[in-house]
């Protein structure tokens, strides 16, 4: 860890950066013991960076399109993350598929957040595959990243009810709610030295986790 109180995090984004602003919401108001030192997006003008900006933290564009291989952008980004010694990066709405090279590289200390019940619906497009598949509830994921896309332990998932009426951007409303309550806590529980990855397993406290990871159920409609 960066020092003795606070864990040095680089922020990976693509889009929105709703977990991101979580993430900067739960460091200024909450008391979540980290540094976001640089938050870097593969693509350019998105609002995660004006977010960044906001903050006043350093947003930086890495933009994938300007790469001739998936090798080379994540060579670079390799580059730029390790310029800022961070513990801990994290995936919040990045939407590259990462190379073993690179998910070797920070193994055990990348998080990534995922919208479902792993290993349900891994990929993307997953509230509408649920709502295809008559599922009665559906959720959220935070797990290591490991090369297997989606496919890492997990630390902890959200579940929420799928409920009539649902469509795809009702239930996404609903599951991001819950986002933006458990990545700040699976942040935290990292921060606080609580939260690891062992032998491909996720351990909470040094007791290994259940392959969900540690469940949070919710009625929130
Ligand atoms: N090696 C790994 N890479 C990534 C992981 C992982 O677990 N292992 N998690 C993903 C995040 N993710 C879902 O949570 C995800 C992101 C992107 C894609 C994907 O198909 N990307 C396409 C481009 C899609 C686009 O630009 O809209 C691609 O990379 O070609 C699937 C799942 C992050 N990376
Ligand atoms: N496969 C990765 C994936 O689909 N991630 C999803 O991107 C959305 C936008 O995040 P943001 O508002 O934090 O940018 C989030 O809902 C997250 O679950």
């Amino acid at each position: 860890m960066s020092s003795a109180s606070t864990t040095r995090v680089v922020v990976l984004i693509s889009g929105s950066g709703s977990n991101l602003q979580a993430l900067i919401d739960g460091q200024s108001s909450a008391g979540l013991p980290i540094e976001i030192a640089a938050v870097i997006s593969n693509r350019p003008n998105v609002k995660g960076l004006e977010r960044a900006a906001q903050a006043g933290i350093e947003a930086i564009t890495l933009d994938h399109k300007g790469f001739e291989s998936r090798e080379a952008f994540d060579a670079a980004l390799a580059e730029h993350i390790d310029s800022y010694r961070p513990d801990l990066i994290v995936l919040a709405g990045f939407m590259r598929i990462l190379t073993p090279a690179f998910t070797q590289r920070y193994c055990g200390r990348m998080l990534n957040i995922h919208p479902s019940l792993l290993p349900k619906y891994q990929g993307l497009n997953t509230h509408q595959r649920a709502l295809d598949a008559g599922d009665s509830e559906h959720g959220v994921t935070v797990h290591f990243v490991t090369a297997e896309l989606d496919g890492g332990p997990a630390a902890i998932q959200a579940v929420v009810p799928i409920l009539a009426g649902d469509d795809a951007s009702i239930l996404a409303s609903r599951v991001q709610a819950q986002e933006h309550v458990i990545y700040p806590m699976a942040v935290q529980w990292f921060a606080e030295g609580k939260l690891t990855m062992a032998d491909n397993k996720a351990l909470l406290d040094g007791e290994p986790l259940p392959a969900s990871g540690y469940q949070v159920r919710t009625d929130n409609a």
